[in-house]
């Protein structure tokens, strides 16, 4: 178990990238979702022992890794957004460099992870001309390499195809059953069916954490559905909340996040779970617009 309390990070005089987050991740894979500047980065980063808080706690077990980084760095997996690989060695080379340097001295672990991250019919390319899903998923096997307990990956999907993002998704929910897995995104689709735990972030704060389906259900009866005529479209739909709005041969049909119905005709429809986290978003909007 990883428990934040209070967490503040402040960039320079008053950039308070990360504020206040308390928070509490068990075992299996946790999403943080934000927009970009949202404080995901910085707040991983604290949790991984490469930027310290400002103020707050950090705990694994109880034990406070602000004060004994080693605590968490013994345990720890890591891909970076930025992690990039060496494009002189292959990829068994890459692996076995990062095995010598995290002290790790078993060869056949070497394998396994590459045939975890299906890469070992290419352990002998050189990475220089890897994908960047494959680039990713080397990332990941040396994250891996120690047998971590926690797993950390920052934006793990950027830059893929969806083919690579599939399995990428796959992999990750596999670790998640046996490890604590954060990762982030601001792509709510990657992590639809793969999360078990959604922790939103806007402007450095947690504005809620919760499973998938809680989110979805408190997102129920604040979607709504309705079709209006096309040449009504704009006039209809000024001022509402439109979370979508397709176009078709009798008008266009229009999903509105509202709290009671937003027009004349329109029924309540399931919330996707992206549909949800936007409703969140508008909340949150709201609030702030209310308390300024
Ligand atoms: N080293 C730094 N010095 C000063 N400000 C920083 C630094 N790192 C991040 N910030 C600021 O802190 C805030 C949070 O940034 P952070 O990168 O943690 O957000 P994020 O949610 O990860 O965004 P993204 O999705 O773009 O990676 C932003 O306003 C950013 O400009």
């Amino acid at each position: 178990m990883l428990e934040l309390r209070n967490v503040v990070k402040v960039y320079g005089k008053n950039v308070r990238a990360v504020d206040d987050v308390s928070l509490e991740l068990p075992s299996g894979v946790t999403a943080l979702i934000g927009h970009n500047g949202a404080g995901k980065t910085t707040l991983m980063q604290m949790i991984a022992t490469i930027a310290r808080p400002t103020s707050g706690q950090i705990l694994l077990e109880g034990v406070d890794i602000v004060q004994q980084p080693d605590a968490m760095r013994t345990r720890l997996g890591f891909l970076p957004q930025d992690f990039g690989v060496y494009p002189n060695l292959t990829a068994l080379e890459f692996m076995q460099y990062f095995a010598a340097l995290k002290g790790v001295r078993d060869p056949a672990r070497i394998r396994r992870l590459l045939e975890l991250v299906n890469l070992h019919d290419h352990a002998d390319r050189h990475a220089a001309g890897f994908s960047g899903g494959m680039k990713r998923r080397l990332g990941i096997a040396q994250a891996l390499l120690n047998d971590p307990d926690v797993l950390i990956v920052d934006e793990p999907t950027a830059g893929l195809d969806p083919e690579e993002r599939l399995r990428f998704r796959h992999l990750l929910s596999e670790i998640g059953l046996r490890k604590l897995v954060l990762l982030s995104t601001h792509i709510v689709s990657d992590i639809e069916n793969m999360a078990g735990r959604l922790a939103v972030m806007n402007q450095g704060r947690l504005v809620a954490c919760d499973t998938p389906d809680s989110f979805v259900q408190r997102a129920r009866s604040q979607v709504w559905s309705v079709t209006v005529p096309t040449q009504d479209y704009e006039r209809l739909s000024a001022g509402l909340q439109v979370l979508q709005a397709q176009r078709h041969a009798d008008g266009v049909t229009l999903r509105i996040a509202h709290s009671s119905v937003p027009l004349a005709g329109a029924l309540p429809t399931e919330p996707t779970l992206e549909e949800a986290l936007m409703t969140q978003r508008y909340a949150v909007r709201e609030r702030q617009d209310l308390a300024a």
